[in-house]
């Protein structure tokens, strides 16, 4: 569903409003990351004001003063949409429209927007109508008076009338945003028994996170190019491009390793700074495959200079959704375009470059020491009529050696500790 005065960013020229608080150390760049959010939604930015602030104007987020200059600004311009840096209180974003006679939108706008054109499946599409919904619910007084301002003023007879459609309308997106929430959760349902299928299964789970175009997909591309995606047939791999949020949705690939080990690897949403509360709400079940991962890699963009900042963008959102307490190694990539020797690996991060696909079989190495430490190696001799025993550790086990004895099969092999376990009368060294 559209916003009701079906506003098109596309084209438009804007001038970025941002108010620094407290000397933020990454103020700077998250003006920066608006813009380019702007111009990801096709807008031409024109011009920038920032204030600094000790705290925010309660009824216009920036200080009355600023309030005429910005509107000296954007006239002098000719911009015909102003953008703030966050998301602006409804009564905000009244005053602010009828003081500066402009459109104003805010970052929680741009960032819906981009995910509204992103999203592919049905989920991700459901997901973005809930949070837009959420959005606009208590701004709809706001939307209707800039309306009614569009369309010459609604005089003051019809207020009576305008308000009863108020109601209406707050009625029939509430309805609305109930009937996506349970069509939401039917999706949920059944991902969340295929995330319990493939729980059982017991394979390590790895989850490719980081900052946005940072390259996840094509990592994951390189990785399913190189060790085969178990499993179905067709295309495995998945879309990767520059662009901020090509991937909405997670992907989960079998990435099978030569020697019976394998690991599930996820690709998923990429993060940018101060995502809208709505959005990681409606995000929450496709976020909370990330925060079942046995391992995470952080994707790093090496090549761009602001790289530290986005590292701390990453954490800070990890930790907004309440994942903690993953073990996590980075891979600092893109390095063919930052003049590093590749492949450089240490003893928790990697730097490499996905796209021409160099430090792919370093970066496997680096995954394996982290999720199959506890791999034991071990000698079993199980009985001719445990046949069954035998097929399983050659299926799941690293087998090395196999001989027949009088006894039975006797099998050299590096497994898992709880297969050790679970075998451990057929141990014998
Ligand atoms: N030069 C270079 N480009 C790369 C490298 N890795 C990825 N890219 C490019 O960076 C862009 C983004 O890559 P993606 O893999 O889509 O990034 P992502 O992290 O999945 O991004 P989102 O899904 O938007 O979060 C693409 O155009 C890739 O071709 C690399 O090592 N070197
Ligand atoms: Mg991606």
């Amino acid at each position: 569903m559209k916003q009701p005065e079906q506003f098109e960013l596309l084209e438009q020229r804007a001038v970025l409003v941002g108010v620094n608080l407290n000397h933020q150390q990454d103020f700077d760049y998250s003006m920066e990351e608006l813009g380019n959010l702007a111009e990801a939604c096709g807008v031409e930015v024109v011009g920038q004001l920032t204030q600094n602030m000790e705290r925010v104007n309660k009824s216009h987020y920036i200080g009355t003063g600023k309030v005429e200059e910005l509107t000296g600004l954007y006239r002098g311009l000719q911009a015909n949409l102003i953008i703030f840096n966050d998301e602006l209180s409804p009564s905000q974003l009244r005053n602010l429209e009828s003081d500066l006679e402009c459109k104003v939108i805010d970052r929680t706008i741009l960032i819906l927007d981009i995910f509204e054109k992103r999203a592919k499946t049905r989920e991700a599409q459901l997901q973005v109508e809930v949070a837009q919904l959420q959005y606009m619910l208590p701004r709809l007084v706001g939307l209707r008076e800039s309306l009614g301002r569009q369309s010459g003023g609604v005089g003051l007879k019809n207020r009576g009338a305008g308000e009863t459609k108020l109601e209406l309308d707050r009625r029939r997106i509430e309805e609305k945003i109930t009937a996506l929430n349970k069509e939401l959760e039917s999706l949920v349902f059944q991902r969340q028994t295929q995330r319990k299928k493939r729980k059982k299964n017991e394979l390590p789970v790895v989850s490719l996170v980081g900052y946005t175009n940072a390259g996840k997909s094509t990592i994951m591309n390189a990785m399913i190019e190189k060790f085969g995606a178990a499993g179905g047939s067709g295309d495995k791999s998945v879309f990767e491009k520059d662009m901020l949020f090509a991937t909405l949705e997670t992907s989960v690939r079998n990435i099978q390793l030569e020697d019976n080990k394998s690991f599930l690897l996820t690709d998923t949403v990429g993060f940018v700074s101060k995502l809208p509360h709505h959005l990681v709400k409606a995000f929450r079940s496709t976020l909370e495959e990330v925060a079942e991962a046995d391992l995470l890699i952080h994707v790093v963009d090496y090549a761009n200079e602001k790289y530290e900042q986005l590292i701390q963008i990453t954490e800070n959102t990890l930790k907004d959704i309440g994942v903690t307490d993953i073990p996590t190694m980075f891979a600092y990539n893109k390095c063919d375009l930052a003049g590093r020797d590749i492949p450089e690996v240490n003893e928790n991060s990697i730097y490499l470059a996905a796209k021409p696909r160099i430090g792919i079989d370093e970066l496997v190495e680096l995954i394996k020491g982290f999720i199959f430490k506890d791999y034991v190696r071990c000698e079993m001799l199980i009985p001719y009529d445990q046949g069954q025993v035998v097929s399983y550790l050659n299926e799941h086990a690293d087998v090395k050696a196999t001989e027949y004895e009088n006894e039975g099969t006797r099998l050299t092999l590096e497994c898992r500790q709880m297969d050790y376990e679970k075998y451990r009368e057929f141990v014998i060294e």
